[in-house]
């Protein structure tokens, strides 16, 4: 799904009215029954809503979906600012059906103060939309904050009033803490970071019908990957293959003490389809590897650190997860890049090794994926001020460099050389532990030697990861979900992929 900026987000809604042909008022009851709808629907134990409306169209939301809920049976308080009854064109039509109503009663944001917010209500927010020109301030700031302190499900439509779509808000900002943000069509750019993004809760996308004409031939670089994305991506295994048809993988890493990260991405990339899979490693996680990965073959890199890279052909290489940064294993990981063209995976200690000195990043062939964390991007790459900026690092880096930076976090970004952005949302905060990033290196590398492209493999592996973590957190909880269960949940994953991806009769 592309993510659009709230000024083409404004040109997709003129081109939805004027081309379908329906008329903006129209468009907005569109927008707000589907929000009732996903309302009544999922909050059967509430019987009380309140509805704080603002003055534009986020504000005439707000009053169709207040008036949908009350015909739906439900108790409907709407707070609005009574000193400034002034309204956007599509607001005053709502605003006004509203009016008619008896049952609703219109309060004034000042009675928040007084008003019982008992276990029945709840707070629905249609303050500020994407018309948000400036921080909110005065009464607004008031009543955000208010709400905020009150225990209530909150649901924001749109957008959390007081975020800025496309770009950071400062850091004292008020913003609207939400539970659930209703959105209409996209994703938001801010949704994604974590500065802005731990505000809405769980996002909602409502299709709201706006042109897909205009959609298509409109350009964007920020996708979100979507089960669209992914149905596109992934392919069913041939019936006639054999071992080699899907590729070689050899993960390099581990150090004594740190046998378990290489166990991790080998076991995950066996895990991801790998045809022939090679483990890499110091002799002293001999045993340990055969042992809980056998079906991986072992090939001796040196004694207690890895002091040699052997360079095989056809091959996709794997480097970085619990490598350790020695002196010894610096120098085979510069001996092997020095000889090696073909794009690999860098992750971990490798990453670490070749932010030791600059002229080492040039040896990273092109079209290489690396896998850093923000610490391990900042080595690289240096600091930044926030989330956006390290983004926009990012392109720079990956156009400059010619590599996929895949920049892991909550919304794990995907960054192409062409400055393309796939923000993941498949994952949880259960993969916040040691370990969880390996998993991904061995599950990339196995896709890569499968001969899906880089940017595929890239993309599919963050999909993959993330949601064979939700499938864990579901079974097992975020708190105890430990890497081998991501890795174990990998074959359902697949399971739900070849069922999508096959012919039902
Ligand atoms: N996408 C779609 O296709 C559809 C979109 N729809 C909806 O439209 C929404 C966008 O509506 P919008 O453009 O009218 O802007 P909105 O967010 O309501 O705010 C503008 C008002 O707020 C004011 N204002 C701004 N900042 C302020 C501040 N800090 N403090 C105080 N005031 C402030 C601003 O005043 P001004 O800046 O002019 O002083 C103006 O009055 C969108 O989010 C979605 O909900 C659906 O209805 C239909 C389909
Ligand atoms: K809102």
């Amino acid at each position: 799904m592309k993510v659009f900026t709230v000024e083409n987000i404004r040109l997709a809604d003129q081109y939805t009215i004027k081309n379908e042909p329906v008329s903006s008022v129209q468009l907005m009851e569109r927008a707000a029954l589907n929000c009732a709808e996903w309302i009544y629907s999922n909050c059967k134990n509430h019987t009380k809503f309140a509805v704080f409306c603002g003055n534009g169209n986020n504000g005439g939301d707000g009053f169709a979906i207040a008036r949908m809920l009350y015909l739906k049976g439900f108790d409907i308080d709407v707070f609005i600012n009574k000193d400034h009854l002034k309204f956007s064109d599509d607001a005053l039509v709502n605003y006004k059906k509203l009016k008619d109503i008896s049952g609703i009663s219109l309060k004034d944001f000042h009675e928040i103060e007084r008003y019982n917010f008992d276990e029945k209500t709840i707070i629905i927010d249609a303050l500020f939309g994407t018309g948000l020109s400036r921080n909110p301030e005065g009464i607004f700031k008031k009543v955000i904050e208010i709400l905020n302190s009150k225990v209530n499900p909150k649901i924001s439509i749109d957008i959390p009033s007081g975020m800025f779509a496309d770009q950071i808000n400062n850091e004292n900002a008020t913003i609207f803490k939400a539970d659930y943000t209703l959105t209409f069509q996209f994703w938001k750019r801010a949704f994604l970071h974590p500065e802005t993004g731990s505000f809405t809760g769980k996002v909602v996308v409502l299709d709201i019908n706006l042109s897909q004409e205009f959609i298509e031939n409109t350009s964007s670089n920020d996708f979100v990957i979507d089960d669209e994305v992914i149905k596109n991506i992934f392919k069913i295994r041939q019936d006639f293959a054999h071992k080699g048809t899907y590729g070689k993988s050899i993960i390099v890493g581990g150090s004594y003490g740190k046998i378990g990260a290489i166990m991790l991405a080998t076991k995950s990339a066996l895990k991801a389809g790998s045809g022939l899979t090679f483990v890499l490693a110091p002799n002293c996680g001999y045993e340990i590897l055969q042992t809980n990965a056998p079906e991986a073959m072992f090939m001796n890199g040196g004694e207690k650190n890895i002091n040699q890279i052997e360079e095989q052909e056809n091959t996709v290489y794997g480097i970085g997860p619990g490598l350790g940064t020695e002196k010894e294993t610096e120098k085979a990981l510069v001996k092997f890049l020095e000889n090696h063209q073909s794009p690999l995976i860098l992750d971990a200690d490798a990453l670490n090794i070749i932010s030791k000195d600059n002229n080492y990043m040039k040896l990273i062939p092109k079209k290489s994926i690396i896998t850093p964390h923000p610490k391990e991007f900042e080595r690289l790459f240096g600091k930044t001020e926030n989330s956006f900026d390290r983004l926009d690092l990012a392109k720079t880096k990956a156009k400059d460099l010619g590599i996929y930076i895949v920049l892991k976090d909550h919304h794990t970004q995907v960054i192409t050389p062409s400055g393309n952005v796939f923000y993941n949302i498949t994952g949880n905060s259960g993969l916040a532990k040691g370990g969880s990033g390996d998993i991904l290196t061995g599950i990339i590398t196995s896709l890569l030697a499968q001969k899906y492209s880089e940017e595929e493999a890239a993309v599919l592996g963050v999909w993959l990861h993330g949601k064979a973590a939700d499938f864990a957190a579901e079974k097992y909880s975020k708190e105890a979900m430990q890497p081998t269960d991501v890795i174990n949940e990998l074959g359902n994953v697949f399971l739900d992929l070849n069922k999508k991806a096959t012919t039902q009769l």
